[in-house]
């Protein structure tokens, strides 16, 4: 009975020895997972932190909008007639308040459109600076991921502080994500002031396309390149430091160092490209010389 109690003993330990060894592997594929970047792109409620609040949605006119919830399906409709018919009675003016100690939630004035590392985060970050732009968080991927959750989730993000503040978005990303962006500016950014983020380079052209933006949006041209150093070791643009605060880059997943490409593959790339590349101009009607 000795015999067996110390092989029982052993069993446990190695069973317990196991349980830890599965939740090291657990914590370590999380901690990789949100160094690689992907835990910055999962939304968070921003403007729902409390639900002790029991924030309402109430329209200008005093309506309840929580009352008049719709759920687009976003596999029975493109990013067109559905939104937009949904989308018909808003306007920048014709905001949604919150009734909660955050300030109240507003529409959003401004959207950044771009497809994946089309630098949008970079774009976001740069127009933050601009006092008059408030802007959410974490990214909400309303159109990419969360579609069928429907405005009432969507609204969620919208939040300021400040009445004349700008929300900025991203939207649109996917398979032949170019294209879609495009539409879905088009379908969606007939009210709202729109902010094309389109950019060959981003490299070079960081700062003054902010300050592009910025004034296409309406805002006053505040941001501009005194705001930024170009960061060596990085090898893009970075903020400034204010005051006392520090230099700001962005994080490790974006402006990571990229492998030397072959320059025949490059050539094959630009091919395949190319007649796409020229779709994109007519849509936008803008040559961006992407050759
Ligand atoms: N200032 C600055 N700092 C860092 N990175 C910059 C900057 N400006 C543009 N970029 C480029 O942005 C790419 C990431 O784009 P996104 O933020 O759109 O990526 S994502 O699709 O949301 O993951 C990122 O892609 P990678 O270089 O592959 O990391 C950069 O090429």
């Amino acid at each position: 009975s000795k015999w067996r109690a110390a092989f029982n003993f052993g069993h446990l330990k190695a069973q317990s020895k196991l349980s830890v060894f599965f939740t090291m592997i657990l914590l370590f594929t999380y901690l990789f997972y949100c160094l690689s970047g992907y835990c910055d792109s999962v939304p968070r409620p921003v403007c729902d932190q409390k639900k002790s609040f029991q924030a309402k949605l109430i329209l200008n006119d005093g309506h309840d909008a929580s009352s008049q919830q719709q759920q687009p399906d976003a596999r029975n409709s493109s990013h067109g007639p559905g939104l937009r018919e949904q989308l018909s009675g808003w306007s920048p003016s014709n905001n949604l308040s919150i009734a909660n100690n955050f300030g109240s939630k507003k529409f959003p004035q401004a959207i950044i459109i771009g497809v994946k590392k089309g630098g949008t985060r970079a774009l976001l970050e740069f127009l933050r600076i601009h006092p008059d732009v408030r802007a959410v968080g974490s990214e909400p991927h309303f159109f990419d991921r969360f579609y069928d959750r429907g405005l009432e989730w969507y609204r969620r993000y919208r939040c300021s502080k400040e009445p004349g503040g700008r929300l900025i978005t991203k939207v649109c990303q996917g398979l032949n994500e170019i294209f879609i962006s495009v539409k879905c500016w088009h379908c969606f950014c007939y009210k709202c002031s729109c902010i094309k983020a389109v950019s060959a380079s981003m490299h070079e052209s960081d700062a003054s396309h902010t300050g592009w933006s910025a004034h296409h949006g309406g805002l006053k041209r505040v941001v501009t390149d005194k705001h930024f150093y170009f960061n060596q070791t990085k090898g893009f643009p970075c903020k400034k430091p204010e005051g006392s605060s520090r230099p700001r880059c962005l994080g490790k997943s974006k402006g990571r160092p990229h492998p030397q490409i072959p320059s025949e593959v490059l050539l094959r790339l630009r091919d395949f490209y190319r007649p796409f590349n020229l779709k994109f101009y007519q849509m936008t009607g803008q040559n961006f010389a992407w050759d």
